[in-house]
């Protein structure tokens, strides 16, 4: 059966979804959008050939709508889809920090609601989504979102009670890693690189350190242990690492991250 996409929100995550969607051989009749500003709007219809509307009508028609606007903005889409969204319809939010409790409770009864945690790697198909199911969301419900995300990357169920961390991790891990490659290529060019060569070593270290470390079976631990020459130049800059507290200060950096999404939640 085919399912018709809402699409509330065409900002970052919002069009990488709908990039997502589009490549895994989804219509794009069936795809509908909804945009605050104009041009934005413009630009995602000239660029994918989608509809846009508002965000009632385009909830009214959707199997499933996907909630894809900041957190702070969340509220004011409930209260727009809330006359139109249909009894059967899944709903999706996608917003930091936004409880299943309070998105259901703006809603009618008999709309399913899911929330998840994406990131922006589904914009090359290697995203990661943790999704929660909310109270009455049926089996087949679930797994009809999570074969959408798909699309964009990979997909975990998780108790909603994880999803602060999930966000930690792999909602605001690839800014890690972009830091980490930030700082590698400064690294290189204080050691003498021009930038080109500096950024070239360093991306390809990132992907083929990613790869290896998801297809060989061995643990971070023991690949780095391997890199690691006893007294030798990782040894060195491992040493260094730990003094100056970097992974100290990367594990207080994703309790941060937890905290706010717990934050952005409000009070249970
Ligand atoms: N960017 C990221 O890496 C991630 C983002 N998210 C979540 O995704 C959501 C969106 O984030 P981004 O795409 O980065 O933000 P963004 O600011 O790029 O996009 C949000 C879009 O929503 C539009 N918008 C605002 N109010 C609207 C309304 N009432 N109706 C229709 N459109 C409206 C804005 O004009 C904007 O284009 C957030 O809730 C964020 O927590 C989650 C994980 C990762
Ligand atoms: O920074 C944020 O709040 C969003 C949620 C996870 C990644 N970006």
């Amino acid at each position: 059966m085919t399912q018709r996409i809402a699409i509330l929100g065409a900002g970052v995550m919002g069009e990488t979804l709908l990039s997502a969607i589009l490549s895994s051989g989804h219509p794009v009749s069936d795809i509908v959008i909804s945009e605050k500003r104009d041009e934005r709007a413009a630009e995602l219809r000239d660029r994918h050939g989608v509809e846009v509307t508002g965000n009632a009508e385009a909830a009214a028609g959707a199997d499933v709508v996907l909630i894809v606007v900041k957190p702070q903005d969340v509220g004011a889409v409930l209260a727009e889809i809330a006359g139109s969204v249909r009894p059967g319809a899944t709903v999706v939010s996608l917003a930091a920090g936004i409880r299943i409790d309070t998105i259901a409770s703006a809603l009618p009864d008999g709309v399913a609601v899911v929330r998840a945690m994406p990131n922006t790697p589904a914009l090359v198909g290697e995203g990661m989504f943790g999704i929660s199911p909310g109270p009455g969301v049926t089996d087949e419900q679930l797994a009809a979102v999570g074969t959408l995300l798909e699309s964009g990357g990979r997909v975990v169920v998780v108790d909603e009670s994880r999803q602060d961390a999930v966000t930690a991790v792999s909602g605001s891990g690839p800014a890690y890693v972009f830091y980490l490659a930030e700082a590698m290529i400064a690294g290189g060019i204080a050691q003498g690189l021009d930038e080109d060569t500096a950024r070239e070593l360093t991306t390809q270290t990132l992907v083929g350190a990613a790869k290896l470390l998801a297809e060989s079976g061995d643990t971070a631990e023991e690949l780095r242990r391997r890199v690691t020459s006893p007294n030798g130049t990782t040894h060195a800059a491992i040493t260094t690492f730990d003094t100056d507290g970097v992974r100290d200060g990367l594990v207080a950096g994703m309790a941060a991250a937890a905290a706010r999404s717990a934050e952005l939640s409000g009070p249970a």
